[in-house]
């Protein structure tokens, strides 16, 4: 179980809706993966052309779903984004995006902080995307953020925890739960955040673009609950020697 916001959630994974290659084969994925919050661009809210709204299926479904404000370049975007979510979504909660470069959609920390402590002074749960960076992390805690949700690598890479480091420091620090986004490339990676101690992980790409989608869903889902059971348990000590398994052995020696 983990608290976010004003609510509490079994599960510790939380999926996207791109990339699917249709709303069916979309649901049989998420509901696979036992994801309970599921995070939606504004512009797939379509209230004309139903074969374009994923809204009302996955209301129609009961997943709790968290607005993103993906496309917005500025906090100003970003701001209206949330005011037509929160309208179109009837939800407070909102995934805060910024990514102004279209390259490597890296998120734009002074908007970002920007939006969020206008959002949050609003009432809305903002669930800050942003680098890896522990510094900024403290500041969207400070201006009142339900959780910080830091990359792992840019976002439909695949490349997995290429800012573990600061991920470790930020995990250490933060007093609100951390969720590791974007990059997540394949369970052992989304197994790997959860031991080093995230609260939960996001991921989309690898489950939507999955030869099969189903499959891969369970297979994340196992990963997390396996990552987050070994953190739970105690991971042991690294070292850079040998230790014997067996030390009772040395008897051998001494006789
Ligand atoms: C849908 C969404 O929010 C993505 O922008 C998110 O960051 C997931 O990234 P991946 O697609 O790399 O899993």
């Amino acid at each position: 179980m983990f608290t976010l916001g004003d609510r509490t959630f079994t599960s510790r994974l939380l999926t996207g809706t791109g990339k699917f290659s249709g709303t069916k084969h979309m649901l049989a994925a998420l509901q696979a993966s036992e994801s309970e919050l599921v995070t939606l661009a504004l512009k797939r809210v379509s209230l004309n052309d139903p074969a374009d709204d994923l809204f009302s299926p996955l209301k129609a479904a009961g997943f709790q779903l968290l607005p993103n404000t993906s496309g917005a370049c500025t906090a100003e975007d970003a701001i209206l984004a949330a005011h037509l979510a929160r309208e179109a979504m009837g939800t407070p909660w909102l995934k805060l995006e910024i990514h102004p470069d279209p390259r490597y959609l890296m998120p734009d920390p002074i908007e970002t902080l920007k939006a969020a402590k206008a959002l949050a002074r609003e009432g809305f749960i903002v669930l800050p995307y942003i680098h890896a960076d522990p510094v900024l992390c403290k500041r969207l805690e400070d201006v009142g953020c339900a959780a910080v949700m830091p990359l792992a690598a840019p976002i439909g890479s695949n490349l997995g925890l290429e800012t573990r480091e600061f991920l470790r420091i930020i995990i250490e620090q933060a007093q609100v739960p951390v969720i590791v986004d974007a990059g997540i490339g394949a369970p052992s990676h989304a197994a790997a955040a959860m031991e080093l101690g995230a609260d939960a992980v996001l991921v989309n790409t690898a489950i939507a673009t999955a030869a099969d989608p189903v499959a891969m869903a369970t297979a994340f889902k196992l990963a997390v609950i396996a990552g987050r059971m070994a953190y739970e348990a105690g991971l042991p000590g690294q070292h850079q020697q040998a230790q014997a398994s067996s030390p009772l052995t040395d008897f051998l020696l001494s006789t």
